[in-house]
């Protein structure tokens, strides 16, 4: 297996008057192409700043991040912009679709600015949305929009695909379809999916598990055999 993602001895401070918060100390971790990995933690043990960091919406204060064979961690504003655009694709909790574009066109937006993207119409169609390509994002349920930005962040065939609760804002079997969906863009497209969650019980789906707390990780898991997320109960 390649490794993709590499973070060693990584911390991240917060300066704020005279108070310093320390939100990642120490943080090291590898992961390899094609690895569906959850970072799991409480609420406040640093998990969004991991995954901004992971996501060049921010840097780190030390360490080495390093994504692709590149030290991210030393990117000015301009490589960090390149980079979330070309390299990244974000899953959030709220979707973030632009909701005077429809399906189709909020797909194609993201795609069309990246060199080697996929065909949005097809991606579309692997996420069971062909038929309601036209809607805008107010016609469409919850799972369906949180599929159409599965679909957004998949078409510019990113690097790596950055997920922050996608299930968050979902009811349980909508969560499940949406986590299902993720397993199967995983395996169809051998994307590297880093997703953030403070449910332990989705663990088993994933192939490795980075438990973060109070800004240190407290342990680092892989499961062999990872569990098909029909099977999972929470
Ligand atoms: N911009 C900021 N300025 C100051 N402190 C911050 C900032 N962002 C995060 N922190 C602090 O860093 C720590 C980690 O926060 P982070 O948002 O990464 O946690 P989290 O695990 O994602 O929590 P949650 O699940 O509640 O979103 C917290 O103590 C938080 O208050």
């Amino acid at each position: 297996m390649n490794q993709i993602i590499s973070m060693k001895n990584v911390g991240k401070q917060y300066i704020i008057g005279e108070i310093t918060i320390d939100a990642l100390k120490d943080v090291s971790f590898t992961i390899d192409e094609g690895e569906f990995v959850i970072i799991l933690g409480a609420s406040g043990a640093g998990k969004t700043t991991l995954l901004n960091i992971l996501g060049g919406m921010d840097s780190a204060t030390s360490g080495n991040v390093m994504v692709g064979g590149e030290n991210i961690r030393l990117y000015n504003d301009n490589q960090l912009t390149r980079y979330r655009r070309d390299k990244v694709g974000f899953v959030f909790q709220f979707y973030n679709l632009i909701s005077n574009l429809n399906a189709f066109e909020n797909v194609e937006f993201a795609a069309e600015v990246c060199k080697n993207h996929l065909d949005p119409r097809e991606v579309l169609a692997r996420v069971g949305l062909a038929e309601r390509a036209q809607n805008f994002p107010p016609q469409l349920s919850g799972g369906e929009q949180q599929r159409v930005a599965i679909a957004r962040a998949v078409a510019k065939n990113p690097l790596l695909l950055l997920c922050d609760e996608p299930t968050g804002a979902l009811d349980y079997q909508t969560g499940k379809k949406v986590l299902s969906l993720l397993a199967e863009v995983n395996m169809t497209y051998h994307k590297t999916i880093v997703l953030i969650t403070h449910n332990s019980l989705l663990s088993p789906i994933a192939d490795k598990v980075i438990r973060v707390k109070s800004g240190q990780i407290e342990s680092i898991e892989i499961n062999p055999h990872r569990m098909d997320v029909k099977e999972l109960e929470w």
